[in-house]
């Protein structure tokens, strides 16, 4: 478990990390989701103990890391993949990281043949390409068998397959009891990566929950609903202040409508389903379909984020 108490850090007059308040669980894949800068990585340095806050505090399974001698035993971390020294190779990258956190050297084959590098492990790291040099990455974050997991945007250079591949790690990691905690811009890359998820913007929390909790904050959940009755249920849902609208032709209340007959498809936007639901029913109104439509979790980050996404945009970086 790592919890964040009041963390803020600034660099002069810029505040790279404002007063973030979050717990983030073991046994589950946490996304760490913000636009560019918005500080994802500095609160990822907090963590590590390799900056020091301004103010507040950060613990991993109650303790400051910093007061972790062999740290890779209690987290493992993926900061940077390009940040390594190309001339060595990946065994004697791992066993000098082995060596200074006093880990039994046979990790080091163990984890190679993890990541899926065990026969490119001799081979010199200046010529991995950047999907090689994400997998030796998540190599030596797993080389102390840490119980607490941070990766910076470890899908980064992957292939399809690669990426797969870290989803399945990042489960399976989480299914041990880990904590596991992945930053990226992108949330077409945690949808399927997380269950959880973080997000920030200039530094500030925005969201801390389920995925699926995120997604309905799309403000434009819609409700589509199929009945014989359409006219007359717009008709009682409008009076109640939805906006509502025929179903798009090819929405999948108009699919099923061809083939149950021609029962009328409405998108409603700005009323539950469960309401319409109960409306239906107070009216004898039947329904043949009432299905919500989340907005997509990609829309919610957008409209969640847009104001730090400006101000990021207009300032000079
Ligand atoms: N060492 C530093 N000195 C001054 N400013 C910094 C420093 N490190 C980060 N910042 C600033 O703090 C803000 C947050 O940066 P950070 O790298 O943590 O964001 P991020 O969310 O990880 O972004 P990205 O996805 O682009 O890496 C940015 O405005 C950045 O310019």
């Amino acid at each position: 478990m790592i919890e964040l108490t009041d963390l803020t850090k600034r660099y002069g007059d810029k505040t790279a990390v404002d007063h973030l308040t979050v717990t983030v669980r073991s046994g589950t894949v946490t996304g760490f989701l913000g636009p560019n800068g918005s500080g994802k990585s500095t609160t990822l340095r907090l963590i590590l103990g390799l900056n020091a806050p301004s103010s507040g505090a950060v613990t991993v399974d109650g303790h400051p890391f910093t007061d972790r001698p062999r740290g890779l035993r209690h987290v493992g971390a993926l900061l940077d993949a390009q940040d390594i020294h190309g001339g060595r190779s990946a065994v004697a990258h791992l066993k000098s990281l082995a060596v200074s956190n006093r880990i039994p050297l046979r990790r080091v084959g163990e984890v190679l043949e993890e990541v899926g590098l065990a026969e490119a492990g001799r081979k010199r790291i200046g010529g991995y390409s950047l999907g090689m040099k994400q997998r030796l990455g998540i190599a030596g974050a797993l080389l102390g068998d840490p119980p607490v997991l941070l990766f910076d945007e470890p899908l980064n250079g992957l292939d399809p397959e690669g990426v797969r591949w870290v989803r399945e790690m990042f489960q399976r990691l989480a299914k041990e009891g880990r904590t596991v905690f992945v930053s990226s811009h992108l949330m077409s890359e945690m949808e399927h990566t997380a269950e959880r998820l973080v997000v920030i913007g200039r530094g500030h929390l925005i969201a801390d929950e389920t995925l699926s909790e995120f997604s309905r904050r799309g403000s434009q959940a819609t409700v589509l609903v199929r009945t014989p009755e359409a006219a007359a249920l717009a008709a009682i849902l409008t009076a109640e202040g939805a906006d509502v609208q025929p179903a798009a032709a090819d929405s999948a209340a108009d699919d099923d409508a061809d083939a149950d007959g021609d029962a009328g498809g409405l998108a409603v936007v700005g009323l539950p389903a469960p309401k319409i639901g109960e409306l239906a029913w107070r009216n004898n109104i039947m329904l043949a379909e009432l299905a919500t439509q989340n907005a997509s979790l990609e829309k919610a980050f957008m409209e969640l984020t847009a104001d730090a996404v400006e101000y990021a945009a207009g300032e000079a970086r």
